[in-house]
C-alpha cells in the first residue's frame, strides 16, 4: 500500500531544499569536465532515444537526494498502483487506465464484468478493420468513389495530441510509402476554421469522425452541425460521411447518424487518449493500421522503463525529479519544449494541455491546499525558428527557463543539400549543440548587453530519427513525467475543473442568463 503525503512533509524535500543552487552549471560544462558529464548524464530511453540531462543543475549528490525522494514518496509503486487500477483521480472517483490503451503493463482490469485491457485492444481492432476497409475500397461514399480524406472533429485532447501525432509522421508517412489517406482537424468553434478546412477538401470523398468522450462539448457539437450543413447542401448524407469516437455513455454513443462509432471510456482522460479511439482512429485511417501499431510499440516500451526503481533507469522519472527540484527549489517558473525537428511542430502545443490541465493545480489530490507550487507554464515552438524569436528572453532575460531540447540525428525525408560545406541537418543539430552550451556556459563581455550570464539549463531527448515508435516513446515520456510530477506534488494529474468553469459560463452567455460583468461582456459583443 503506498501513502499519498504532501512533498513539504517528505525528509528527503528538506534535504533537496537544502541543495539551492549546490551546482554552478557555467563552472560544471566547462572544459573536460562538461564532456565527461555528456558522456556519463545520459539516461537510455526506448526506441533508441536518450534523455541526456548533463547540461541541468544536478550533480551526484543532487541525484542522489532525488532517487530518496523517488524512494520515500513510493513513486513506482504509485505508478503501479495506477496501472492496476487504482482510483487515482480522486476528484472524480476514477480509475486512470491510459497505459492499458498501450496494451502493455500490470494486471488485468475489470469494471463491471469487462476487461479493460481486452476493451481497448478490441476498439482499436475495430479501428484497424475499418480502415482496412476504407483503404480496400469495401466502405465507400454512396457514389461507391474511395475516400480520399478524413477530417477530426474534437477540441482539447480530442484534438491536440491526435493532430500533433499526425503531424509529425504525415511526410514520413508519404516517403515511406504508407499514407494513407489525408487528414484534416477541425477544432475551434471559431467558424472560419471549420469552413477552412471544408474550402480545402472534396466533401464528397471525405470521413469525418466526430471525437468527444463526453458528447456534450460545445464547440464540436456545433462544429459537428456545421459539416453537417456542408454535407446536406452539397446533396450528401452526414450519416454515410460520418463516424464518431465517444465514450458509450455520451449522447453521440446512442445517435444513428453515424456510419460507425468507436469507444472509449471515462478511465481515459481527453490528454492522454491519443492512442484510444480519439487518435486511434485518425491514424489509422491515415497511415494505415501497422504505423499507429508502431506508435503503440513505442509508447509500451517507454512505459516499460517508467516501472524501473533505479532513478538513472527511468528517464521519465528523473526528468520529472528534475523538474521538481527545478521548480521547488530553484524556483523556476517556467519550462520551454523546444523540439528541433519540423514535424514536431505542434508537440509542444499537446504538452501545454498535458501538462498544464495536468498540474495546474493548488490543492492536493484530497482538496486540501498546498503549501508549494506546482506545474510549471509550459511553452515552445520548434528550433531553429524559436531562435529568432524568444530566445533572446531565455539568453538574457531576468528569469532563467529550464529548457527540454528534443533532437535527431537524421531528417525524416532524406532530401537534403549541401551548403557551404554542411547539410540543413548538419546544421540544424549544430545549433541545438551550440545553444545548450550556450545557455549553460554563456559568454563574458565587457559591454554588459553583450555578456551572457549563462548558468541556464536544459536536458536533451536525442535520437537517430523520428519514426512511429520514437514518437510513441517520447509521447509516453512526457505523459509519464507529467504523471510523476503529479505525484510528487501530491496534486490530482487526471482531472481539470480550471477548464469547466469557462464552459458553464459561455451557455450561460448564450441563453441571456447574465448580469453584471458578463452582461457588459456579452455586450460588446452584441450577443
Ligand atoms: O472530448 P470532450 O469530452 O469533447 O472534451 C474535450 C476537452 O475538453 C476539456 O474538458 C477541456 O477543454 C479537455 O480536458 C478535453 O480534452
Amino acid at each position: 500500500m503506498v501513502t499519498w503525503n504532501n512533498l513539504d512533509t517528505l525528509t528527503s524535500y528538506a534535504k533537496l531544499k537544502d541543495l539551492k543552487d549546490h551546482v554552478d552549471i557555467k563552472e560544471a560544462m566547462a572544459g573536460e569536465n562538461g564532456a565527461k558529464r555528456v558522456a556519463e548524464y545520459s539516461a537510455p530511453m526506448a526506441s533508441g532515444l536518450s534523455f541526456n540531462y548533463a547540461a541541468k543543475q544536478v550533480d551526484d549528490e543532487v541525484l542522489d537526494v532525488l532517487a530518496e525522494l523517488a524512494d520515500e514518496h513510493q513513486l513506482v509503486d504509485k505508478f503501479e498502483e495506477l496501472y492496476n487500477g487504482a482510483i487515482i483521480n480522486t476528484g472524480e472517483q476514477r480509475l486512470v487506465l491510459h497505459h492499458l490503451a498501450r496494451r502493455q503493463l500490470g494486471k488485468d482490469v475489470i469494471v463491471d464484468g469487462v476487461n479493460k485491457r481486452d476493451f481497448y485492444v478490441e476498439q482499436q481492432k475495430k479501428a484497424a478493420d475499418f480502415a482496412n476497409k476504407v483503404h480496400a475500397g469495401e466502405i465507400t461514399n454512396e457514389a461507391g468513389e474511395t475516400f480520399t480524406t478524413v477530417v477530426q472533429i474534437g477540441i482539447g485532447g480530442s484534438d491536440l495530441g491526435p493532430r500533433a501525432l499526425y503531424i509529425a509522421l504525415e511526410n514520413w508517412a508519404k516517403t515511406n510509402g504508407c499514407a494513407k489517406m489525408e487528414a484534416k482537424f477541425i477544432s475551434n468553434v471559431d467558424p472560419d476554421d471549420a469552413a477552412a478546412v471544408l474550402n480545402s477538401i472534396d466533401v464528397s470523398r471525405s470521413l469525418f469522425i466526430v471525437v468527444s468522450k463526453s458528447g456534450t462539448t460545445l464547440e464540436t457539437l456545433t462544429n459537428e452541425a456545421f459539416v453537417k450543413d456542408a454535407l446536406v447542401k452539397a446533396g450528401l448524407n452526414p450519416s454515410k460521411h460520418m463516424l464518431t469516437a465517444t465514450s458509450e455513455t455520451s449522447p453521440l454513443a446512442k445517435s444513428d447518424d453515424y456510419l460507425a462509432a468507436f469507444f472509449m471510456d471515462d478511465f481515459i482522460g481527453g490528454r492522454y487518449s491519443s492512442v484510444s479511439s480519439v487518435g486511434g482512429v485518425i491514424l489509422s485511417l491515415a497511415f494505415g493500421p501497422d504505423v499507429f501499431a508502431r506508435i503503440l510499440d513505442g509508447m509500451a516500451e517507454e512505459d516499460k522503463l517508467a516501472t524501473n526503481k533505479d532513478i538513472k533507469a527511468n528517464p521519465d522519472l528523473l526528468d520529472a525529479l528534475i523538474g521538481v527540484y527545478e521548480r521547488n527549489v530553484q524556483g523556476y517558473p517556467e519550462t520551454a519544449v523546444l523540439p528541433y525537428s519540423q514535424a514536431l511542430s505542434r508537440f509542444p502545443a499537446h504538452l501545454q494541455q498535458c501538462d498544464m490541465e495536468s498540474n495546474g493545480k493548488s490543492v492536493n489530490r484530497f482538496g486540501e491546499p498546498v503549501d508549494y507550487v506546482t506545474g510549471p507554464i509550459i511553452f515552445g515552438e520548434p528550433g531553429t525558428n524559436g531562435q529568432h524569436s524568444f530566445y533572446q528572453l531565455l539568453h538574457q532575460g531576468t528569469d532563467i527557463v529550464p529548457l527540454q531540447f528534443v533532437g535527431f540525428k537524421d531528417s525524416q525525408l532524406a532530401t537534403d543539400v549541401v551548403i557551404e560545406g554542411s547539410t540543413s541537418q548538419k546544421k540544424l543539430c549544430a545549433n541545438v549543440a551550440a545553444q545548450i552550451v550556450a545557455f549553460a556556459c554563456g559568454k563574458d563581455d565587457e559591454n554588459n548587453n553583450k555578456k551572457f550570464e549563462g548558468g541556464r539549463p536544459s536536458s536533451i531527448i536525442i535520437g537517430d530519427q523520428l519514426t512511429p515508435e520514437s514518437l510513441g516513446s517520447l509521447l509516453a515520456h512526457f505523459e509519464n513525467k507529467i504523471m510523476f510530477q503529479g505525484f510528487i506534488w501530491n496534486v490530482n494529474s487526471f482531472d481539470q475543473e480550471g477548464v469547466q468553469l469557462g464552459k458553464v459560463l459561455a451557455k450561460r452567455v448564450l441563453a441571456h442568463e447574465t448580469d453584471g460583468a458578463l452582461k457588459a461582456y456579452s455586450d460588446l459583443f452584441e450577443i
